[in-house]
């Protein structure tokens, strides 16, 4: 163990969507020291993360840490969750489509608990955000895409959007606002727009690439810092003097916590990790957008032009009651096929498919440990398809049958030949369940592992202003804070988490 002392005013643990943004605002003022530690590598001059279009190349690869499921009895026991290891995080290897979290689901934060974080004080920090996020380029609409939307509005009567973050919606279809540069197809990813315009002018930002926290170095009820190994094996106690934050996302934020004796106290002690401060809130409410698919085989192939092959997409409100949509749907240019090969379906030659997903699905998942190694991937359960009431597998039931019905309006329908899979004879409402759940998919939305939520919550592991509970000198700023999954897509939300955790800290320039 070396004994350098690597002290910062802040240490943030995860160069990712959120960490960007942190870590780019506090260092904005010129007196204030900043370490990002960074499990990946850096996204600077990589083409192949970089560009856009590109992003399904970097699935299950080297900038992938890849977590499997544990077995879903009710669902898919195969999906892998891609989590990106590379600056920038998830943002420099999604899609980057660009929702607003809709006013109901930051009210629904309220109502949860998290009071402070309704619609109205959460507005401004959208307009802070510096990624380019715009609809998708005319010349990336393609032929197909278009007459996808334009046939959902036929068949649905819904509207069409043009700007989803217009103003606020319960339903329409259009294409999508993206974080990217439509002229060279370049994201903007966190890194993109928060990190990469001052590497090279900030001498107070320290980032420590291809560097693994793997412990919390807690004394007396204060975070002093982190226990990291870099990329050469050694081991360094990077410290904080006023605060580390944690951003490492809803998978990696939970797992630190409990490798640090955070948690459970009775998981922690079944695993012989000391108990350092029993939190029974760490990796409960495992939240996600579970979908399914639906594919049709084309009569000959598809224009090449596009973003990045799901530029388009439908929101509906089955029962109007809800405050927003309650099924939503990509439209992909492509035959998605991956889940369905497994059962024995195959991939058309040329094809399209449309995954209907569950804005706000009802299941609850958990995040836990099965060994005290740190090198070891913790288990995720999300405990898909488990609601009591069965609401999260009807919902795609139902997206399968809109699904349906969009494909037999023109301008649409001309372009199809035969449904691949289901396949038309997959009709009843056992039989389409069964099929949606066992070739169910993850839209990769993780969340919520590390809730906040008020005081007398006892599963709510940070408090409204993101600090630890119960911990002096160290927040949460990341997927993994969500009380509840956004109907919307939820990147956007974790960059105005990023913002807003700015604000908390007291740090940046403003
Ligand atoms: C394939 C894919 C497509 C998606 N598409 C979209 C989309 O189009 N629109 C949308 O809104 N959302 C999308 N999402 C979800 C969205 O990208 C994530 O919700 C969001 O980026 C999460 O941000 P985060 O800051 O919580 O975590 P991350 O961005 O994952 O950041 C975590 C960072 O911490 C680092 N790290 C983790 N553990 C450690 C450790 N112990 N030591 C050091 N470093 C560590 C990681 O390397 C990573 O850089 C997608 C996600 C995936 C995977």
């Amino acid at each position: 163990m070396s004994h350098t002392p690597h002290l910062y005013d802040y240490v943030v643990i995860g160069g990712g969507t959120a960490g960007s943004v942190i870590a780019s605002r506090l260092t904005e003022n010129p007196d204030v020291t900043v370490a990002v530690i960074e499990g990946g590598p850096s996204d600077v001059g990589r083409d192949d993360v970089l560009i856009l279009r590109r992003w399904m190349g970097l699935l299950g690869g080297d900038l992938d840490y890849d977590y499997p499921t544990v077995e879903q009895p009710r669902g898919n026991s195969h999906i892998r969750h891609s989590r990106a290891r590379v600056l920038g995080g998830c943002s420099s290897h999604n899609t980057l489509i660009s929702f607003k979290p809709l006013p109901s689901d930051w009210d629904e934060w309220e109502q949860a608990g998290a009071k402070g974080w309704g619609a109205v004080p959460m507005e401004a920090y959208f307009a802070r955000l510096k990624n380019n996020i715009v609809s998708v380029d005319e010349k990336d609409r393609n032929a197909i895409a278009r007459d996808f939307v334009d046939a959902a509005q036929a068949a649905l009567g819904v509207p069409r959007v043009e700007g989803f973050n217009k103003k606020p919606f319960t339903e329409g279809a259009g294409f999508f606002d993206l974080a990217y540069h439509p002229e060279t197809n370049k994201r903007s990813s966190a890194s993109v727009a928060y990190l990469h315009p001052v590497l090279d002018e900030r001498p107070n930002l320290t980032i420590l690439l291809e560097t693994w926290a793997y412990r919390l170095e807690i004394t007396e009820g204060r975070a002093e810092g982190v226990h990291v190994r870099t990329k050469d094996g050694e081991e360094l106690l990077i410290r904080a003097r006023s605060e580390v934050v944690l951003c490492a996302g809803a998978v990696d934020s939970p797992r630190l916590l409990l490798h640090s004796g955070i948690g459970p106290r009775a998981d922690l002690e079944e695993l012989g990790i000391p108990v350092v401060h029993d939190l029974p809130g760490v990796g409960e409410n495992l939240l996600d957008h579970p979908e399914s698919v639906i594919v049709w085989e084309t009569h000959g192939p598809i224009p090449e032009n596009s973003a990045m092959d799901s530029d388009a997409g439908l929101f509906v409100r089955r029962d109007p009651e809800n405050p927003g949509p309650d099924l939503m749907f990509h439209f992909y240019q492509i035959p998605f096929t991956d889940n369905p090969e497994r059962l024995g379906y195959e991939r058309p030659r040329h094809g399209v498919s449309m995954t209907p997903n569950i804005p706000k699905p009802k299941s609850r998942g958990r995040l836990y440990l099965t060994s005290a190694d740190p090198e070891v991937k913790p288990a995720l359960d999300f405990r898909y398809f488990t609601d009591e009431d069965d609401y999260d597998a009807r919902t795609l039931v139902d997206g399968i049958r809109i699904a349906r019905e969009i494909a037999k309006a023109e301008p649409l329908a001309g372009w199809l030949g035969r449904e691949v899979c289901p396949g038309p004879e997959i009709t009843g409402d056992e039989e389409l369940s069964e099929y949606a759940r066992k070739v169910a998919h993850t839209v990769y939305h993780p969340a919520g592992t590390c809730k906040m939520g008020a005081a007398d919550d006892e599963l709510a592991v940070v408090d409204l202003e993101l600090r630890i509970r119960g911990l002096e000198g160290i927040r949460i700023a990341d997927a993994s804070v969500f009380p509840t999954m956004t109907a919307v897509n939820p990147m956007i939300g974790v960059l105005m988490v990023g913002e807003r955790a700015v604000d908390l800290i007291g740090g940046g320039a403003r």
